[in-house]
């Protein structure tokens, strides 16, 4: 148990520990993250003022017009881990193929997987955003990992997490031991400690789910959201608040904070588009699967637990259902029925 209060360079140093055969490395990396994220919380803070803000005249690989922001912030990630020996590679939501390092650069032991800003609709209307991160191991001896080696299943992250930018900015942070939160302290830039082994409540009166895809979606789902929606006066016996903010770090930070069920589930437009779902299992998915998990939650597509699929594609797209114990239980049980 860590005092509240302490660094987060203390606190990675300490976590450091815990790494069998451990040679620094992943207290470097993590510090990179951190060096990353408190880069793109100035930047966001500041947006029009430095230009940040708008619309960038190209296409990521997922067909989605970039924001200006986006670009930037896959950058600025870039530059912060590929320097320093941590990293083999790197793979983002921001770019099609796996991104190796330049000749002569040091290979470090870990790849990691970014989406560099989560919730990017949001960022000129100046509602939070974020980055999300999940790090695993690099195959021993390959000068240029591949895609194949970042097909690894969820449960093979050895640390995930994200920084949030919102009145405050908050990094969530878990090495597989319980979930932390640091709160950055801009005037002395450093991450502070202000939650430790955050416990998700298992039941939930908010669920979170954009309805606009309603008539799209399977009748399981249906049901479920109707139930909720018929609160008191329906089966559930208790009134259901609302909420979207359109950024899952924003979702999964209130889920964490004051419980709830975030979904954001297949449906017939997307089968229809050859799409099997809205989000990313390399980037977003397994990272924040892996934060509800360790703070007790639950992560499933609505019928498998999401840390235990097997990827097969960098940008692999999947269903998400997450959050408070009891009602993530419920959903998947609706959809196994
Ligand atoms: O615009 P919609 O359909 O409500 O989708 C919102 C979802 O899309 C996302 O913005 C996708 O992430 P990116 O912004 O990183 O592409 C999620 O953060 C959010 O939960
Ligand atoms: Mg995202
Ligand atoms: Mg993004």
């Amino acid at each position: 148990m860590y005092q509240i209060g302490t660094t987060l360079t203390q606190y990675i140093i300490e976590e450091q520990h815990t790494f069998a055969g451990a040679r620094g490395q992943f207290t470097g990396l993590l510090n990179d993250i951190a060096t990353a994220c408190k880069k793109l919380a100035s930047l966001t803070k500041k947006g029009a003022l430095v230009g940040v803000l708008g619309t960038a005249n190209s296409e990521n690989v997922q067909g989605e017009i970039q924001k200006k922001m986006d670009i930037i912030s896959n950058d600025v990630f870039i530059e912060a881990l590929e320097n320093n020996g941590h990293v083999a590679a790197l793979a983002s939501e921001e770019m099609e193929t796996v991104y190796n390092l330049k000749v002569g650069k040091p290979r470090g032991s870990y790849l990691v997987t970014f989406d560099p800003l989560d919730g990017s609709s949001n960022m000129d209307v100046n509602v939070s955003v974020g980055t999300i991160f999940s790090i695993l191991r690099a195959p021993v001896g390959i000068e240029n990992p591949s895609a194949e080696d970042f097909l690894q299943a969820g449960t093979q992250q050895v640390a995930a997490g994200y920084c949030l930018y919102g009145p405050s900015t908050i990094m969530v942070l878990t090495t597989g031991r319980g979930v932390s939160m640091f709160t950055l302290d801009s005037s002395c830039g450093e991450f502070i400690l202000t939650r430790d082994h955050v416990k998700i409540p298992e039941d939930t009166k908010e669920f979170a789910i954009n309805v606009s895809n309603q008539r799209h979606w399977e009748l399981p789902m249906q049901r479920y959201i109707q139930e909720c929606i018929e609160g008191k006066e329906g089966v559930r016996g208790k009134d259901f608040n609302m909420r979207w903010v359109a950024s899952m770090v924003a979702e999964v930070h209130r889920i964490l904070t004051r419980g709830g069920v975030f979904m954001y589930p297949m449906d017939e437009k997307m089968r229809k588009a050859g799409k099997e779902g809205k989000l990313r299992l390399l980037y977003e998915a397994n990272p924040m699967g892996m934060v509800i998990e360790q703070a007790g939650g639950l992560a499933s597509t609505g019928r498998e637990r999401i840390l235990e699929l097997q990827p097969y594609a960098l940008h692999q797209r999947v269903p998400v259902v997450l959050g408070s114990k009891n009602e993530v239980q419920r959903v998947v049980d609706y959809h196994l029925a």
